[in-house]
Parts: C-alpha cells; sequence; structure tokens
C-alpha cells in the first residue's frame, strides 16, 4: 500500500482530463501528428484525450511494465510497436509517445530508443526523468506518488486533527 515515506497526490477523474486537453493544447501548436503511440497501461487513458483532441486516427500502443505495485522492478517490454508505425516514424512521419507521468524515466529511456526522433508527452513529470520527456503538463516532487482515478476509489479519511471523526 501507501509508503509512508511519500506525499501523495492524488488525481481524480476530472482533474486528469482537464490535465491531458491541457497537454493537447500545449502539442497543438507543434504541429500535425500523424501517430500516436501509447505506454500502456497509464498512457491509454492520455493518449486517447490527446487524440481525440488533435484528430489523430493512427493510435498505437507500447506496453512496457516497470512497476509492482509502487516497487520498481526491472523493466519488461510486453509488447513492441507494430512495423507499420516503426516504417511510418523511418519514413519521417511525426510520432507523438503520450504516457501518464515520468518518474525515473526508466520507461521513458526505452521507449524513445525504440522512437528515437518521436515527441514524447506525459501529463506528470519528477524531477529525475524531467530531461527525457518533450512536453508534461505539472511537475511533482521525487517523492511524491501519483494516485490515478483508475486506481482509486471512495473511501473514509480520518481528519486532519487525528481524531477518529
Ligand atoms: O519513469 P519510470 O520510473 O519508468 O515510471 C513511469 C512509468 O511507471 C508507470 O507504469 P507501470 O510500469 O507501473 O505500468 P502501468 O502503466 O501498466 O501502470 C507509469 O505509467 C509510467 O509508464
Ligand atoms: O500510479 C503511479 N504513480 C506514480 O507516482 C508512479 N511512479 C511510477 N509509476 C507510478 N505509478
Ligand atoms: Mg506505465
Amino acid at each position: 500500500m501507501t509508503n509512508p515515506n511519500q506525499k501523495s497526490f492524488p488525481v481524480t477523474w476530472d482533474q486528469f482530463h482537464r490535465d491531458s486537453r491541457a497537454l493537447a493544447w500545449r502539442l497543438a501548436g507543434m504541429g500535425t501528428f500523424d501517430a500516436v503511440v501509447a505506454i500502456a497501461r497509464g498512457g491509454l487513458v492520455p493518449a486517447a484525450i490527446v487524440a481525440r483532441e488533435l484528430n489523430i486516427r493512427t493510435v498505437e500502443t507500447v506496453a512496457v511494465k516497470s512497476y509492482d505495485h509502487q516497487n520498481q522492478g526491472g523493466i519488461q517490454v510486453l509488447k513492441a510497436i507494430s512495423q507499420p508505425v516503426l516504417d511510418l516514424a523511418r519514413n519521417g512521419g511525426k510520432i507523438l509517445i503520450v504516457d501518464d507521468l515520468v518518474d525515473t524515466g526508466s520507461t521513458a529511456r526505452v521507449v524513445r530508443e525504440m522512437l528515437p526522433g518521436a515527441h514524447f508527452a506525459t501529463v506528470y513529470a519528477k524531477p529525475k526523468g524531467r530531461e527525457l520527456v518533450d512536453t508534461f503538463i505539472t511537475e511533482v516532487s521525487q517523492d511524491t506518488w501519483i494516485f490515478f482515478p483508475w486506481d482509486l476509489d471512495v473511501a473514509y479519511v480520518a481528519p486532519i486533527s487525528g481524531g477518529t471523526d
């Protein structure tokens, strides 16, 4: 569960939609993208929102897993980028890679190697990985854990004063 040494940054669906739209607005000023590559699973939601806003119809996925709960393990590529999208990139197509966040940058580093000329965008960024991202919306400190709406439920919370109700 939650690491007590970390700050917590819970994000609602509403806020995530707003922040993803803000990312789309920022990207809209950067020309036309020929395809979006979502880093599954976390990148699927912002990629769908950005693709809708920017009218990008070619949507590809790459599946990379680096965390079990909040523990980082080795990077595993579970699904590679399809050949037609790699060919598009090789022939000069403009590719947008989208993920929900960059933390240590391990995931970003691996996916960037697959598509060296692509534009890498995330909604949130932590300092260690920030340099690997071309465009992001909100930075949080390295000791913050971002809780995404798909990992949350509505639940009781104890009062700040420490009482029980
Ligand atoms: O910068 P890093 O330290 O690599 O961390 C960031 C990555 O970690 C999370 O994915 P995770 O591997 O947990 O898989 P998920 O997207 O399926 O939740 C998140 O969605 C990013 O892809
Ligand atoms: O839900 C998540 N929140 C985070 O802050 C994070 N960092 C890496 N992977 C993460 N997943
Ligand atoms: Mg991920």
